[in-house]
């Protein structure tokens, strides 16, 4: 039996707590962007994250790259505890060791850089080889996301915004980082491109033998591109698993009722409903946060948040009454309806203590 190689990143209990923008500024409200998250990165793996706007995505992914500390938990890159190594070490580690590829490259790159420049600044900033050996870097660059030499002078206003978005993976990619995280890469190209770079993104996966977090709210996407896919809702990761089994095998109700919300996902099929709307990330529900919506919730859901369970090879749902194996979505929409009259009372409505 092979040994599994240890994770790139791993994330232990982790909690991230932010002073609410909403409020004024006497206001004491929190927002609890990540709630005890666990997970883990191999080597080479891709991980999508899906689930509605708000529900924690972008912080789980600033967190895996180091962008974000967390308020509490630890974060370990390449077996060491990221936030408690010295400063400089951190950068360092964190600089070359990870990369990130954001929504818009129009805003993400430095617009009065030329390209090469763009490119060459990483390599300038941690001192890598002679100047000879960065510029030669650079054209390697270039070749690597498909961007002729001649548009090496140009500025980012002077690209599409496809090329644009090669300028940012070839930056994120300049030190040869093991991990890239993905936010969005696609959702502010045109159509036309988008299978473009997404399908640049997973050569380069597989030729640099990368591990990368991709961040959609594009499902059919994340499944294509991803080995596991990891379900948030409300601060928490609800669900992750294989992603060949995620869309008829998942098992935790949210997941089933995310994906039926999906146009062209599965076989024609009315989504499932749910009551009322998310509730607010200040003031989350107390014990699982989806139960206020959940046709399956009841008394014992309201007091504690659920332990991980496991379904399975890298299948594992954090739910006390889960969708049972192979129940169709066909069935769970009808069994949604025939509860869906009121929303569940919303005893948790007292705000949390902030760790
Ligand atoms: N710096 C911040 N200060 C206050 N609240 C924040 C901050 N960053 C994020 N939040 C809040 O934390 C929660 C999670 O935000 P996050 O951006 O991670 O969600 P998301 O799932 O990526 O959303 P989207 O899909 O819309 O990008 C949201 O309620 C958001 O408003």
């Amino acid at each position: 039996m092979t040994t599994p190689e240890p994770p790139i990143v791993e994330l232990d209990n982790v909690h991230v707590v932010h002073k609410a923008r909403s409020g004024g500024l006497l206001s004491r409200d929190h927002v609890y962007a990540l709630t005890e998250a666990t997970v883990a990165l191999a080597p080479g793996e891709t991980v999508g994250i899906v689930g509605e706007s708000g529900c924690g995505k972008s912080t789980l992914a600033k967190v895996l790259v180091g962008a974000q500390r967390p308020t509490e938990g630890t974060v370990s890159f390449r077996g060491r505890d990221l936030w408690t190594m010295p400063p400089a070490e951190r950068r360092s580690s964190i600089g070359t060791g990870t990369g990130m590829i954001f929504q818009d490259p129009s805003t993400a790159l430095n617009r009065r850089l030329p390209v090469a420049r763009i490119l060459r600044d990483p390599l300038d900033v941690h001192g890598r080889g002679t100047p000879k050996e960065r510029n030669e870097r650079v054209r390697e660059l270039m070749s690597l996301v498909g961007l002729p030499k001649s548009l090496a002078d140009g500025l980012p206003g002077q690209l599409s915004g496809g090329q644009r978005q090669r300028v940012a993976i070839a930056r994120a990619l300049a030190l040869e980082p093991d991990l890239v995280v993905a936010d969005e890469p696609t959702s502010a190209l045109d159509v036309s491109v988008r299978a473009q770079i997404l399908n640049l993104l997973l050569d380069l996966k597989e030729r640099l033998g990368l591990a990368l977090v991709f961040v959609s709210h594009d499902i059919q996407t994340v499944r294509r591109m991803s080995d596991r896919v990891v379900t948030m809702y409300l601060g928490r990761i609800v669900e992750e698993s294989p992603a060949g089994e995620s869309l008829t095998h998942a098992r935790h109700p949210y997941t089933r009722a995310l994906f039926s919300a999906t146009p062209g996902l599965l076989d024609p099929i009315d989504p499932i409903p749910l009551v009322g709307p998310v509730p607010s990330a200040t003031r989350p529900p107390s014990g699982c946060p989806f139960r206020t919506r959940c046709w399956k919730a009841d008394e014992v859901c309201a007091t504690a948040m659920p332990e991980n369970r496991r379904a399975g090879e890298g299948h594992l749902f954090r739910c006390f009454h889960p969708v049972a194996e192979g129940e169709s979505t066909h069935d769970l929409v009808t069994q949604a309806a025939a509860t869906a009259t009121a929303p569940v009372p919303h005893s948790g409505d007292t705000p949390r203590e902030h760790p």
